[in-house]
This record gives C-alpha cells, sequence and structure tokens, in this order.
C-alpha cells in the first residue's frame, strides 16, 4: 500500500477559516495532518502539492442513478462512479430502479458484485420497498438488513398506497432500515412534465401541482410518527414539503431530507422553451419554492444535499418535455455550482456547502465516511477555488450529457480525488 503526502493544501477549520494543512496517508487512511509535514521526512511514495487548494473531505452523495444492470446504454458502475469521482465524491449511494430490480437478497448481491469489480468510489446500494417498485408486496427487510442493506426506497416511483407504506414502516423500523422515499401521488400527476405554474401556462405544457409531493410528505410524516421508523425524503422541492417537515421535526418525528443543486438554484422561470434538459422529477418550482428550500437548509430543516445524478441518453431527450424522461446528470457539477452560485455570492459560507455535502449527508445514515480526521479512511477532494471553467459535455466521465448547465462558467475544479488513500480521479495536465 502506498504511503502518499499531500502539502500545501487549506483545510477548512469550525470557523469557516481556511487553514494550511498537509495530510499524510498510509494503510489507506489519515495518519497525521499538520503544517510543514515534510520537516518530518516521512517515507512516501509519492508527494502531491496542492498548490494552495482547498481539500475537503470526499463528498458523500446519497442519491444517484448508475443504471446497472438494465440501463447500461445510459450509465454503467464504472462510469458512474468515475463521474462521481470527477466532482469529488467519494461515497455514493445508489438508487434500485433497475433491471432487475434488487428486491432480493439474490438481486442486491448480483449488484454488489458489480460494485466490488467496476466501482472507483464507495457504493452503497439501496434495495426496494416493496417487491418490483410496485405498491404491493413488501421485500424481506430482515434478510435484506443481515445482508448488508443499509436503507431501502422505490426512488423513481411514490409508494402509492398508504397502507403499504404503514406496514413497510412498520417492518423496517424493527430491523433498523431507513425508508427513503420519493414523494408522488399519482392520482395528482394528471399527466404533468413541469411545474404546474407560471412558466407551464406560457408554455402551454401540462403542470404538476405542488401538492403532488406535499400530500404525499404529509401522508408519510404521520405514518412516520405513528411507527417510529426513520423516514428520509427524497429531492424535497416545495415550500409546503419544507413547512410540513419543518412541523414534524419540531414535533420529535424521525425525519430526515435532502435538496438537489438544481432545486436550489434554478426555478420555472429559467426554463427558456421546451427543452427536456430542464426535466426532472421532482420539477423545477417556482421562485418562493426556491426561497423555502433555501430557507429550509439554513434552518437546518434540510439536513443535506444530494445530486439525484438521473442519466438518459441524449436521443431520449432530444423530445418535447412531454415525451422525454425525467432526469439530470449532477454528480460532475454539483460542488462547483453550489460554489459559484452560493458562497462565491456570500449566500452560504463553504463551510456550510462542504458540511451539506459531507458530513451531514453522511450522518443521515449514520455513514463513517466525510471527515478529514486522522484515523479516517483517507477520502479526499481537492479544489481549486479561483478558477473558471466552463462546463463541457466532452470532459464528462458519465455516458450521459443531460444537463441544462451545460455552457456555464463555474469555480472550484476538481484537482484529486482520493479513496482510500488511492488516487481515483486527477485531472490532466
Ligand atoms: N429524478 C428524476 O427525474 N429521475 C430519476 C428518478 C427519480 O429520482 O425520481 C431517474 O431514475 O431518471
Ligand atoms: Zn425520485
Ligand atoms: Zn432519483
Amino acid at each position: 500500500m502506498k504511503t502518499t503526502l499531500i502539502i500545501n493544501g487549506k483545510e477548512l477549520n469550525e470557523r469557516n477559516e481556511l487553514i494550511q494543512t498537509d495530510i499524510y496517508i498510509k494503510n489507506g487512511n489519515i495518519q497525521m495532518k499538520g503544517q510543514q509535514l515534510q520537516m518530518l521526512h516521512l517515507d512516501s511514495d509519492q508527494i502531491i502539492d496542492a498548490k494552495g487548494a482547498l481539500l475537503t473531505p470526499g463528498l458523500v452523495d446519497v442519491h444517484v442513478h448508475f443504471r446497472e444492470p438494465g440501463f447500461t446504454h445510459k450509465e454503467t458502475i464504472k462510469t458512474g462512479s468515475l463521474s462521481a469521482a470527477r466532482g469529488g465524491y467519494t461515497t455514493v449511494c445508489a438508487m434500485p430502479n433497475l433491471d432487475p430490480v434488487p428486491d432480493t437478497v439474490e438481486n442486491w448481491q448480483a449488484v454488489e458484485r458489480i460494485i466490488e469489480k467496476d466501482a472507483v468510489v464507495n457504493v452503497l446500494q439501496y434495495a426496494t420497498i416493496t417487491k418490483g417498485l410496485r405498491s404491493e408486496e413488501l421485500v424481506d427487510y430482515k434478510a435484506l438488513k443481515e445482508a448488508g442493506v443499509f436503507a431501502v426506497t422505490n426512488d423513481g416511483v411514490g409508494v402509492q398506497t398508504a397502507g403499504t407504506m404503514y406496514l413497510a414502516m412498520k417492518e423496517a423500523a424493527k430491523v433498523g432500515l431507513p425508508i427513503v422515499a420519493h414523494t408522488e401521488d399519482e392520482s395528482l400527476l394528471f399527466g404533468g412534465c413541469m411545474h404546474h405554474g407560471k412558466k407551464s401556462k406560457e408554455l402551454n405544457l401540462p403542470g404538476i401541482i405542488s401538492a403532488t409531493e406535499s400530500s404525499q410528505i404529509a401522508r408519510d410524516l404521520l405514518l412516520a410518527e405513528e411507527t417510529g421508523a426513520h423516514y428520509h425524503v427524497c429531492h424535497v422541492s416545495t415550500k409546503e414539503s419544507v413547512r410540513i417537515i419543518r412541523e414534524a421535526k419540531q414535533a420529535g418525528i424521525h425525519v430526515t431530507c435532502e435538496v438537489c443543486p438544481h432545486h436550489l438554484i434554478l426555478s420555472e422561470e429559467d426554463i427558456p422553451c421546451d427543452d427536456a434538459n430542464y426535466k426532472m422529477n421532482p420539477p423545477l418550482r417556482a421562485l418562493d419554492d426556491q426561497a423555502a428550500l433555501i430557507e429550509g437548509l439554513l434552518d437546518g430543516t434540510i439536513d443535506c444535499i444530494a445530486t439525484d445524478h438521473a442519466p438518459h441518453t441524449t436521443e431520449e431527450k432530444s423530445v418535447s418535455m412531454t415525451e422525454a424522461p425525467f432526469g439530470i446528470v449532477g454528480s460532475e457539477t454539483a460542488f462547483s455550482l453550489m460554489y459559484t452560485h452560493f458562497v462565491k455570492t456570500g449566500r452560504f459560507t463553504l463551510k456550510q456547502v462542504v458540511d451539506w455535502m459531507t458530513i451531514k449527508p453522511a450522518d443521515v445514515f449514520g455513514l463513517s465516511c466525510g471527515t478529514l480526521n486522522v484515523g479516517s479512511p483517507a477520502d479526499i477532494a481537492i479544489y481549486q477555488l479561483d478558477k473558471e471553467v466552463e462546463i463541457n459535455p466532452a470532459d464528462f466521465e458519465s455516458k450521459s450529457i443531460n444537463t441544462p448547465f451545460i455552457g456555464e462558467k463555474v469555480l472550484a475544479e476538481t484537482l484529486y480525488t482520493f479513496v482510500n488513500g488511492e488516487i481515483v480521479w486527477a485531472k490532466e495536465g
């Protein structure tokens, strides 16, 4: 195993100050941290000069779609994990809307084997809440938990019946599995492809009302209260969702939630025309929703930031929003976009953004990652904060390029990503 010395890095302290830091990596762990470690003449196989760049814990993304097995023309575990690495992510949680669906120990272990073989970052694979993602039969939570599953979700579809969700929470709670929910009441969908509001009227496209999401969260919060389950809400997008989650937290219900960079940065007003690269589920909402998400992060109602990296082919995305699949890629641009839009503009501190993308998501599921503490695995991202680069699909590691942010100039470029002390991604040159 290699030993590595990273010199001339800058690490954030608790007061959001950048402190000169060197990191010495041995046996895959952070062995030592401090200033002028070079003076100690440690034995090191390689020295990486960070040249004043930012060192953060490797980012943690609790919501990605890697499409393998089943949809490998969109992404694979290999390309998805490389894409995560390029964004500075070192631990990601992969959604189970796959084929075959990981709804049994056997199917879940089959995905695990591909992860073991191909993933360049740590990938935790979700199992499902129900068989085949249908709101009918529960999966065997006890067997899945014993096999090593950390949480279950039907992401991509909502659990449509309250009875199924109630039983799922009751059974999952017994074995300590969090229920992670994509909340969408299909009876309130009415064929919508974007937020029901100003823009859907302007473009004359069918809208999705906010209650399609929030009413199912309301139902589930009460079921979580009843059952004591840990209930985590995916990609919160409406002001009503934020409000009821805030109230639920105050009432002591065990609820956590995530928000995506695109819902923080964009609103329906930013959709220029019928362009499917602006189509994702949940959709870009109104300006007051966007404001509520930002406020929700700031007051702790929203726990963390997750990308919902959802690759689809260019062909699938070159049709009308009414026809195209929902979803945009996000792993490679998340940190740069958050830094550029929120830190550079003074709306969030760098420390807040880093925490929401590292230790906070790790804490939601009790994962032992997301820090640069001595003794922890050397999962590290190095970012050059001050250089502007254009988001260019030619640079993407992902198989897919479906994002509305192409062509945007952003700061905070990833220079290196380390997982267990090994470089898994490095900027060329
Ligand atoms: N977010 C999306 O718009 N799409 C996701 C499914 C999901 O996360 O709901 C996908 O799998 O493509
Ligand atoms: Zn979803
Ligand atoms: Zn998703």
